[in-house]
């Protein structure tokens, strides 16, 4: 069984397990159902592009850093410009949890997706009572149907739809209504990144969607690279986390590539 096959059976149990503790009814009465939308469609071109991740450990990588707060980091982030912050959802995998998101919502002023393995409709709830702006979809993990099932519930709930694909195939999941498409420079199944890779991918893409290169952006030249290929967002965690504190590391890196 491959590390995406174990999380998702993980995920499913984890989910039943919710459903039984809390009802969707009950989810629906938290305060964020009915609050200020931030946009990511809107700060990607206002801002840095970067879509800065908070994430204490990974598969691929183990611990990356346990040592900070998700509030001290994403304020950083915010402050030097970051057009969104992605924040792990997942225990198990990547050291992740619901708090981490409760904790900073009223605090910033820019969308957070929560990153996590959507599967079920009731995350979509789960994510909206937690204060999410956006989610993420990953193609390897739905059909295509449930991709544009999964988009139309998101967009009812005022949640914007990041749609992952890594692969030729994963061109077919792409739906007019997907507010971005990311492309994987990492492979969920055997972690190699390949950054040429991402760019013959997005040439294949719908001409007017906006895109966003996700993962193992490690310095500078990597990012100008696919910025210069044209991609309009950036979805970096490592390159920040690994840092003893992340958002100093985040205000480097956009100051040495001056946008
Ligand atoms: O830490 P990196 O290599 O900069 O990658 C960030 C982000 O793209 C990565 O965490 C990610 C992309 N797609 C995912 C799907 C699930 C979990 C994690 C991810």
């Amino acid at each position: 069984m491959n590390i995406l096959d174990k999380i998702i059976e993980r995920k499913k149990q984890e989910i039943a397990d919710s459903k039984s503790k809390i009802s969707v009814e009950k989810l629906k009465d938290s305060e964020f159902f009915s609050r200020k939308i931030f946009s990511l469609k809107e700060n990607l071109k206002t801002k840095s592009g970067i879509i800065a991740e908070f994430k204490r450990k990974s598969p691929s990588k183990g611990i990356i850093n346990d040592k900070v707060s998700p509030l001290e980091v994403v304020s950083q982030y915010e402050k030097f410009g970051a057009s969104a912050v992605s924040i792990l959802t997942d225990l198990e995998f990547f050291g992740g949890n619901f708090e981490d998101i409760l904790s900073v919502r009223n605090h910033i002023n820019i969308p957070i997706l929560r990153k996590d393995f959507m599967i079920d409709e009731y995350q979509f709830y789960e994510a909206k009572s937690i204060g999410a702006d956006i989610i993420l979809l990953i193609a390897s993990c739905l059909s295509p149907t449930q991709v544009s099932e999964f988009t139309e519930l998101a967009h009812s709930l005022n949640l914007e739809v990041l749609l992952e694909i890594h692969s030729d195939e994963e061109l077919k999941h792409i739906n007019k209504n997907v507010d971005f498409v990311g492309i994987n420079n990492r492979n969920l199944k055997d972690f190699k990144v390949d950054l040429q890779h991402s760019v013959n991918l997005k040439n294949q893409l719908p001409q007017d969607i906006l895109s966003v290169a996700e993962s193992g952006i490690y310095n500078e030249e990597d990012f100008k690279f696919l910025k210069e290929k044209g991609f309009d967002g950036f979805l970096m965690g490592e390159y920040f986390m690994k840092n003893e504190n992340p958002g100093e590391k985040f205000e480097e890196f956009i100051s040495n590539v001056k946008i």
